[in-house]
């Protein structure tokens, strides 16, 4: 209406600078400013605008009445986005923003170096002037970080394995992957929450700490070790890393490596965000100490490489040495049953930064397997478990699976799930009981004797002092 009154009412050379005039005239009072994000900006795709639409997909944040639904290739999550030409509202920090998808068609094939789609779309944002900082300053960042959660989120990560033994697939990639789809998160992982709660922080800390790392020089990986009795939940907590930052795991199977250089290609082409995993490390002992038996190889954090074996210095430059750094955002977890077995190496102080010991089912953790088998809450423990469990439990040394064993048996059947455990925790806890007795009591006759046979010796050897290097009776020496 106003552009046709302008040019009743102006004459044609006046008309362009009215327009412009008046345009900025209406924007000078308009309580609101506009930014456009176009799809394609110049020849390029405007990252802003793919972070944008999947940031509105995410259902949490979103208030629309009409939206278009895609699910991507290989992801099992549904996507929502903005229909075109539609608009929705989003709030942030108490600030209220508007989005717009605007779709037009293309007009003319403009030159360019490659084809561009034949509608142009972008997103117009709305805000009111006096939080035009808000947006500036954060919103978009917040736009975008919430964009790349979401992105790691709605792929489906992959699980790779070297068990092809060395051989490249059609992508030259001595890794073959499966979809990866472990259930168990940090929420259904029986341990102590406090300590849970550290390792989660731990797992942020890191995956937010680019910057952290950048500045203080250090290679953006981290190393765990996991140790403890099997069935204690190791493999799970793996899972639940994987899972909780979004991360692929590469499972190396140590066996299938025959040098140190194949170690080091197998590291190549592992890439950024991903836990690489060597399960039971304790194994790998042997192969250093076959090295040693040779005489040919290093001893722990020796250099030398007898060219044909994986040697623990080859193991230690992977997790370690200059290469480990290729690539970047990588976690090293390590398992074993045995920490003991392990070389001192491996386990000083930097190598592996977190040492998290997966203990038997203690008392907390057992409350978060009754939640996650029978959906028993704080007070259905209260009331359906005797009190002594929270004191024999730790005597009764059971891991997670055996406790999730008893109450998968018989998860049909909550009561009875609650008496078999308590029989099963009465039962172990009594023979652990009745082994330490024996224990002590073939410890005490042990001492007994061992008194007695001090006693002998002084008797019999009270000469020698005299004769001091006289004593020729091996017995009594
Ligand atoms: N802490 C735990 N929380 C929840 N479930 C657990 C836990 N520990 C064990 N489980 C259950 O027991 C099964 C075996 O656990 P997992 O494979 O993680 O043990 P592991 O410590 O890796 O054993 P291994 O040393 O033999 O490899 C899992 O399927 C899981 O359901
Ligand atoms: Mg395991």
């Amino acid at each position: 209406f106003f552009q046709s009154l302008l040019q009743t009412v102006f004459p044609p050379e006046l008309r362009f600078a009215s327009i412009k005039f008046f345009n900025r005239f209406f924007s000078y009072f308009s309580a609101y400013c506009y930014y456009d994000i176009t799809e394609i900006d110049g020849v390029n795709t405007n990252e802003l605008y793919n972070a944008v639409q999947l940031y509105l997909s995410s259902s949490a944040s979103i208030t629309g009445t009409r939206l278009s639904l895609t699910r991507g290739l290989n992801s099992s999550a549904i996507t929502f986005g903005l229909s075109n030409n539609d608009r929705l509202v989003d709030s942030y920090k108490g600030v209220t923003v508007e989005w717009e998808h605007i779709v037009t068609q293309r007009q003319g094939q403009t030159f360019s170096w490659r084809p561009l789609p034949e509608e142009k779309r972008g997103f117009t944002l709305r805000v009111r002037k006096k939080n035009k900082h808000l947006v500036l300053d954060s919103y978009l960042d917040f736009v975008m970080e919430k964009a790349n959660e979401l992105r790691r989120k709605n792929q489906d990560r992959l699980l790779y394995t070297n068990s092809k033994g060395g051989s490249l697939d059609a992508r030259g990639s001595p890794w073959e992957s499966v979809p990866f789809k472990h259930p168990s998160t940090f929420a259904t992982l029986a341990m102590d929450p406090l300590k849970k709660a550290e390792i989660m922080a731990d797992l942020k800390d890191f995956a937010n700490g680019e910057s952290f790392y950048q500045k203080t020089g250090r290679a953006w990986k981290r190393g765990y070790l996991l140790y403890g009795p099997p069935g204690t939940g190791k493999s799970s907590m793996i899972a639940a890393m994987a899972n909780y930052l979004g991360y692929d795991i590469y499972d190396l199977e140590l066996t299938e490596v025959n040098t140190n250089s194949e170690l080091r290609k197998l590291l190549m082409k592992t890439s950024s965000k991903s836990i690489i995993v060597i399960e039971d490390i304790d194994c790998s002992i042997n192969i250093t100490n076959r090295n040693k038996n040779d005489h040919r190889g290093a001893g722990a954090g020796g250099n030398s490489d007898s060219g044909n074996t994986i040697t623990l210095s080859g193991l230690l430059n992977f997790t370690d040495g200059l290469w480990s750094c290729c690539g970047s955002e990588r976690i090293f977890v390590f398992t074993t049953n045995h920490i003991e077995k392990l070389d001192p190496a491996l386990l000083r102080s930097g190598r592996m930064d977190m040492h998290i010991h997966m203990s038997y089912c203690t008392f907390p953790a057992l409350k978060i397997l009754l939640k996650n088998y029978l959906g028993y809450d704080e007070s259905d423990v209260e009331r359906e478990l005797p009190a002594e469990v929270e004191e024999i439990i730790d005597a009764a040394e059971m891991t997670p699976a055996d406790v999730s064993e008893v109450l998968i048996r018989n998860r049909r059947d909550k009561k009875r799930a609650v008496v078999e455990l308590v029989a099963a925790l009465k039962l172990r806890s009594k023979r652990k009981l009745k082994n330490e007795d024996e224990d002590e009591e073939q410890e005490k006759s042990a001492l007994d004797s061992d008194k007695d046979g001090f006693e002998h010796f002084q008797e019999n050897c009270r000469g020698c002092e005299e004769k001091d290097d006289e004593c020729i009776d091996e017995d009594k020496e």
